[in-house]
């Protein structure tokens, strides 16, 4: 294809201790799919924020339509064309639809004229959207779909999506693809970037792929395999988690009908949740996003207290203990929203090494923080996980999405918990990244830990679990052993309520 939309040439930018971009060059071509891969921190962020003026190059140039490219800002990187829908939404839940998206606007025309143009632009690329619905009531898969609108009411040239699939159901992917598909069609060309390979390889047409900042291969993904791709990210071998079989260990926690009123008004109620952890095992725990994960994670913490009885822990009713005294005795859990709940943005790696740990790894004295040990531990967490950064005296938000996820979970393994609960634990994380945490929590149930994984990763899941259950409106499935479960029988459990279709993407 000769007819580019935006070339690339050289781009380069550094950040204190580590160049982000390395003499970046590619094309784009007129409506097509393109994929932008590279494992955590291989500099993907950066590159698109660059292209879309969130960012100012170094060094290197851009051109869009054979002219010079140089947004100073977003808002010239749109008006040029330029279109972006990142990985956080950026929306007001008290607002509804068409409310949002007037906010995004320069010159908003007046309600009804917003919601008639969202209704066709719903209607044009099958994006079911109501543009009068309160966005606190959207599904996630929802709320994206009005940042796509958002996006295409400004009839873009090219639409970047920065991991859009982590938080949709398979039937949500199947509707975004299609959208994306005739987007493409018409000839908007879309830059995708993803850690799902699988999705990229029925998706994209062409991918480059970055290691340490720099291009090291192209690849066209429909003929090219996930893990033929993966290496290529990476520059090794993968490793495949494996299990060490286990016996039946004896029983660490019991929830004893766990019910508990949603704690604010877009939660969920949980209802009547039994179900015996034992010791030694994965617990996986699937269903879609927003039908109980957070309020069960927040009533294993102690951040939600329930009825003594509802949680036994090793024989003890806890569930009026608050978080530390969980942690002193071993019941540790990292929640799902990295940024500002399970780490602080701003403060240094070992301050929020003594956010979680201080209880187990005694990281005061006499009220004072050990400082020395907190740097001490954090430097292991960071050494054993792999996590790539400068140092432990750098900020949470100065690492790279996936980096950040390994510094979170790898805190909470490090300390050795008797029970971890851990929500949707490899969000955003490459593939070999992934397939770390996921050995570091086999081997942490192999010493004898019970562990909860709740995830939307079904694959995720089928692959680590001992058991499996579903989460659906607040309330579990019986577990059943995860090995043999078919596709037909987990769409069962997850249950018909939200029209899930369980399949992969591939269809
Ligand atoms: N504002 C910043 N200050 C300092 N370093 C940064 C900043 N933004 C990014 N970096 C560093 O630049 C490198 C590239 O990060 P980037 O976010 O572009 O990676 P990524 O490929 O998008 O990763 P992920 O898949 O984890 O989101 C990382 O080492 C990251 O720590």
């Amino acid at each position: 294809m000769t007819d580019y939309l935006l070339q690339l040439r050289g781009l380069t930018k550094a950040y204190p201790g580590v160049v982000a971009n390395k003499n970046v060059s590619f094309d784009i071509g007129r409506g097509e799919i393109h994929a932008l891969l590279g494992e955590n921190g291989a500099g993907k962020s950066t590159l698109v924020k660059t292209i879309y003026g969130l960012v100012k190059p170094d060094s290197g140039t851009m051109t869009l339509e054979g002219q010079p490219f140089t947004p100073a800002e977003p808002r010239a990187a749109r008006a040029a064309g330029v279109a972006m829908v990142f990985q956080h939404f950026s929306l007001f839940d008290a607002l509804n639809v068409a409310e949002n998206i007037a906010l995004g606007m320069e010159n908003p025309p007046a309600q009804s004229e917003i919601a008639a143009r969202v209704r066709a632009v719903s209607d044009q690329y099958g994006l079911p959207l109501d543009p009068t619905r309160v966005v606190g009531e959207l599904s996630a898969g929802e709320r994206q779909r009005v940042e796509i609108i958002r996006c295409l009411l400004q009839d873009p040239k090219l639409l970047i999506m920065d991991e859009p699939t982590s938080v949709l159901t398979p039937q949500e992917v199947g509707i975004l693809f299609e959208t994306l598909r005739k987007l493409s069609a018409e000839g908007t060309a879309i830059l995708y970037i993803s850690h799902k390979l699988e999705e990229i390889r029925t998706l994209c047409e062409n991918a480059t792929v970055l290691r340490l900042g720099q291009v090291v291969g192209t690849c066209d993904p429909r003929s090219t395999s996930a893990r033929d791709m993966a290496e290529l990210m990476v520059g090794t071998k993968l490793h495949v988690p494996e299990r060490a079989a286990r016996p039946a260990g004896e029983i660490v926690l019991e929830l004893k009908g766990l019910s508990a009123k949603a704690p604010h008004r877009f939660g969920t109620t949980l209802k009547d949740i039994t179900i015996d952890v034992q010791k030694g095992e994965v617990l996986g725990i699937g269903g879609v996003a927003g039908n109980g994960q957070d309020e069960l994670v927040a009533a294993l913490s102690g951040e939600m207290r329930v009825s003594p009885a509802m949680v036994r822990y090793q024989g003890a009713d806890i569930g009026q203990m608050p978080p530390n005294a969980r942690r002193k005795i071993g019941l540790l859990a990292a929640p799902e929203e990295r940024m500002g709940h399970a780490a602080a943005p701003d403060m240094s790696l070992i301050e929020n090494a003594v956010m979680t740990a201080t209880i187990r790894e005694k990281l005061t004295q006499r009220g004072f923080v050990r400082w020395a040990k907190a740097r001490s531990f954090a430097d292991n967490v960071i050494k054993t996980f792999d996590v790539r950064t400068p140092g432990p005296a750098n900020t949470a938000r100065s690492l790279s999405g996936g980096n950040l996820q390994k510094f979170v979970i790898g805190r909470e393994i490090m300390q050795a918990p008797d029970v971890l609960v851990v929500n949707q634990p490899t969000w955003g994380v490459d593939a070999s990244a992934a397939a770390a945490i996921r050995q570091a929590l086999l081997d942490l149930a192999s010493k004898g830990a019970a562990v909860i994984v709740i995830s939307q990763d079904l694959d995720e899941l089928m692959e680590i679990s001992d058991r499996f259950a579903a989460l659906n409106e607040g309330r579990l499935s019986p577990p059943r052993p995860a090995q043999g479960l078919t596709v037909e029988q987990i769409g069962l459990m997850l249950g018909g309520a939200h029209d899930m279709e369980v399949a992969h993407v591939d269809v």
